[in-house]
């Protein structure tokens, strides 16, 4: 893969970006960063709203709010009527923020102070800017702050006017993408963000924007690299996954083809009352464009439970006995259930299968015996390919430990299961990670629609079949987590969900996602 930073696909903790900031005050201090950061918003927000609009500017006691007071000066300059409300007169301000400050100071710009002047403002604006706190935030925002940022969200609710949020919205922890908790005296927590339309996040991009709650409270997010010189970046394990960087990993296929190019894929799963999920996988490998698929049926008769997919009858139906485990990609787990003979076939599988996906109850067998995960290890030495696609829940489960945990820190956790599992995994979940243990991407693609029963058997499916077609394993888990997005993504937009959008319906937008990127 050809990406080296700084590209707009970069993702970098906040200890890196502090590191950045650093080597760019010594190297090329002026104009200084917080500068060239309000400069940069002070542009955007022109593009928001038009001249002699009202805007209100939150300023915090930290460089976030340096930057708003830049922003004001700019804004000001140009002819807005820019209202600014200071948290926390009393602050020390950095170096920086201190001159900005006096900038604002000194231009036409109308410092809030009374209760009764924001109320006002807060029913006039045309833009609310959010500098309160960047990624210097390091507890939960109470008291007076926290007032502020519930009136910036109900406000810009009632009146449907955007919130620009610069760097983050505040709140949002940077690196986990989680909201700061504060429990207090009655030990309920208290958890308070602003809800932004915008955010201009600065220098790179941040994975708290892009995964867990990032996405429901960032909006629309844009990078603003400052023009840092390219050398101030440090090398980075961690990327987004996004249409610029899955264009070209399936190719164009040639006329000189027959179903034996694109490769086989049996699904192992469907046992007695659950072949739904398997028949869903099978689909979504079919429509995928794998050149045969086999679904073999767990149960315990020697028969397969279903003769034929009606709708597909290019499935082909066996019992999982009767599959060849080495021949083709095998994805294990959808409605495999727990029974002996369900162990017994994953434990071929992890012995015989060079390409595997592993998903639902196939992972939970996994979590619950070590001779699995002895199994699951020793597919490493022998050179062959996994993948694991958990769900919180199931990546709590292989790691003992709970949801909440695996949330807390999403991509400490995928870290935690490439090391302990050395597989491909695809931590499941707004902004889902994909990771081989040695670069981690975050997929942008997807939305709630995809929050429903059997989402998760068609994305293993879509992965088989991207293997089946030659990908390479972790190529494979990016594009189809992709696709399976942008296809949910896609369906939104017509008019098919959020609400009621099933996984049947998601496929044949998946089919069209996988042609367009094949010709792009
Ligand atoms: N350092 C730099 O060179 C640059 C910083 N920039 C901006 O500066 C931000 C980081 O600035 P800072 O490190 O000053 O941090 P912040 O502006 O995020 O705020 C931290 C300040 O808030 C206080 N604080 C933290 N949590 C609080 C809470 N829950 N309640 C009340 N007060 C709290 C801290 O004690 C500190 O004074 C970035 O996000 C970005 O917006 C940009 O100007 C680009 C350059
Ligand atoms: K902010």
């Amino acid at each position: 893969m050809k990406l080296s930073p700084p590209c707009n696909l970069s993702v970098y903790l906040s200890k890196d970006i502090r590191a950045i900031e650093t080597a760019v005050k010594a190297h090329a201090p002026k104009p200084s960063l917080m500068q060239r950061a309000g400069l940069a918003a002070a542009n955007l927000a022109s593009q928001l709203i038009h001249i002699n609009e009202p805007i209100l500017i939150f300023a915090g006691p930290g460089d976030n709010g340096g930057d708003a007071f830049e922003m004001a000066i700019h804004l000001s300059q140009r002819g807005y009527l820019v209202q600014i409300y200071r948290l926390n007169e009393e602050t020390q301000y950095s170096h920086d923020a201190a001159l900005s400050l006096g900038g604002a100071t000194n231009s036409a710009i109308t410092w809030i102070v009374s209760h009764e002047d924001l109320e006002q403002a807060l029913q006039s604006t045309s833009l609310i800017v959010d500098g309160l706190f960047g990624i210097g935030l390091n507890r939960a925002i109470i008291g007076r702050a926290a007032e502020l940022v519930n009136l910036i969200n109900q406000t810009s609710q009632r009146r449907s006017i955007p919130v620009l949020s610069l760097d983050i919205p505040s709140g949002l922890n940077a690196d986990t993408g989680n909201i700061f908790t504060h429990t207090g005296a009655s030990a309920n927590s208290i958890t308070t963000t602003i809800r932004a339309t915008h955010t201009i996040t600065f220098i790179a991009n941040k994975p708290g924007l892009f995964t867990a709650k990032g996405r429901d409270f960032a909006g629309k997010i844009i990078l603003e690299t400052l023009n840092i010189d390219a050398d101030s970046f440090p090398r980075t394990s961690l990327y987004l996954n996004a249409n610029d960087n899955v264009t070209g990993l399936l190719h164009r296929r040639n006329h000189d083809s027959n179903k034996g190019s694109f490769g086989d894929v049996s699904i192992i799963g469907g046992a007695d009352g659950m072949c739904g999920a398997a028949i869903l996988s099978a689909r979504g490998a079919l429509m995928s464009g794998a050149g045969k698929v086999h679904v073999g049926f767990c149960t315990e008769q020697t028969r397969s439970s279903m003769e034929i997919d009606p709708q597909y009858p290019e499935i082909m139906c066996r019992h999982a006995n009767d599959i060849e485990f080495a021949k083709s990609v095998i994805a294990i787990g959808p409605g495999l259930a727990h029974s002996p003979t369900a162990k017994k076939l994953l434990a071929r599988a992890l012995n015989e299968s060079p390409c595997l996906v592993i998903d639902a109850d196939a992972i939970n067998l996994i979590a619950q015996d070590i001779q699995l995960q002895h199994q699951v290890l020793k597919r490493r030495e022998k050179n062959f390919s996994t993948i694991l696609t958990p769900h919180p829940l199931e990546a709590a489960r292989l790691l003992n430990t709970d949801t909440a945990n695996i949330q807390r820190d999403r991509l400490e956790a995928i870290s935690e299961l490439t090391d302990k599992f050395q597989t491909i995994v695809i931590l499941k979940g707004s902004g889902s990670l994909i990771s081989d243990g040695q670069t981690t991407f975050i997929n942008t693609s997807g939305n709630p629609a995809l929050a429903t029963g059997g989402t998760g058997d068609v994305l293993t499916g879509v992965c088989a079949a991207l293997l089946a077609q030659g990908l390479a394993p972790i190529d494979a888990a990016r594009l189809a987590c992709f696709v399976h997005g942008a296809a949910a993504d896609a369906l939104v937009d017509a008019g098919t969900g959020p609400i009621g959008l099933n996984a049947s319906e998601l496929m044949p937008a998946i089919r069209r996602q996988l042609n367009q990127i094949s010709r792009g």
